[in-house]
């Protein structure tokens, strides 16, 4: 059975277990710190630290495992990403105190002391760039550093940037654009490739499946045409013949953002009962 290493606690799991359960990998661990569990019968998870699990698939620990595209790239070790699970988005940034002078990145003269936990990627981010810098390692509570004066500078993640600006700080520079992946060992065996393709697949179905509606409206014969501009649906919408009426019903696949638009566009052209609901998977 393959294995598959998911983070066990901060940012990115909940949503990890989420997107498994919803795939129909069900998550069924044996009691709250249980390290491994079963995904549905199909797979076998361990629970470590996302920031491990780049390691523990490249050395083969685990077939496949999903963390942060920024410990990825940290990591320096050749994986396969198989997908883009489109949570955890964030970015890794280069960012200075508000009254350090520092607006961009040219600004930041050699021998600047940069305090990060992704050292490695910070220092090659600055060697490219040809500035010079000294790197200072931290674990945790980067922010804080330029104010305990053990750095001028930082290296840190960012999404809504309050992080930041409640430490008094500005961002100068972006060093990667990070969301959760779908990662795979590099060159794994052809019979795991099968697997972690249905693997991609359910997790694909379900993400899909997000951003879409299923909408079904009982639709006035005449204005059928114009319903078809305001529903294109994945293949153009289903028809169904009410009987004995003057109406038909329509369902179709529609994006979730355009939801509220589409119903008014519905009810204006004479359509009744309409209804929308969620879809759980989505296999075009
Ligand atoms: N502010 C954020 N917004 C969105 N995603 C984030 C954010 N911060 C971190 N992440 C994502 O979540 C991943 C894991 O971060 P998390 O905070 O859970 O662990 P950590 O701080 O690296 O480790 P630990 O808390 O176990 O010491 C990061 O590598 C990144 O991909
Ligand atoms: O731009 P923001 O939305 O403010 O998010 C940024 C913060 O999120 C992360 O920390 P996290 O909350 O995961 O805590 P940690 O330092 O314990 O990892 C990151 O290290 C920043 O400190
Ligand atoms: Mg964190």
């Amino acid at each position: 059975m393959l294995k598959i290493a998911l983070p066990n606690k901060g940012r990115l799991s909940d949503e990890v277990r989420e997107l498994f359960n919803d795939a129909g990998l069900e998550v069924r661990v044996r009691g709250e710190r249980a390290l491994t569990a079963s995904l549905g019968g199909e797979f076998e998870a361990i629970f470590v630290r996302a920031q491990d699990i780049p390691e523990f698939v490249a050395d083969g620990a685990a077939d496949a495992g999903v963390t942060g595209w920024d410990l990825v790239c940290e990591s320096g070790r050749e994986l396969d990403m198989l997908m883009d699970l489109e949570f955890g988005r964030c970015r890794l940034v280069v960012a200075a105190r508000e009254e350090s002078g520092i607006q961009k990145l040219e600004d930041i003269q050699d021998g600047v002391r940069v305090a990060s936990s992704f050292t490695r990627l910070t220092q090659e981010f600055f060697t490219k760039r040809g500035q010079s810098v000294k790197v200072v390692p931290v674990s945790g509570a980067t922010e804080i550093a330029p104010h305990l004066g053990i750095a001028d500078i930082i290296v840190d993640l960012t999404s809504t940037g309050s992080t930041l600006k409640m430490n008094g700080l500005r961002e100068v520079g972006t060093i990667v654009q990070s969301s959760a992946r779908l990662i795979a060992r590099k060159g794994h065996v052809p019979d795991a490739a099968a697997q972690l393709d249905e693997l991609r697949q359910a997790l694909g179905s379900v993400l899909a499946a997000r951003g879409k509606r299923y909408l079904m409206a009982n639709v006035p014969r005449r204005v059928l045409p114009n319903v078809h501009e305001v529903l294109p649906g994945l293949n153009g919408p289903t028809v169904v013949e009410v009987q004995g009426g003057d109406f038909v019903a329509v369902h179709a696949v529609v994006p979730a953002r355009n939801i509220y638009r589409t119903i008014n566009s519905l009810k204006n052209l004479g359509c009744q009962g309409i209804l929308v609901t969620r879809i759980e998977r989505l296999m075009p």
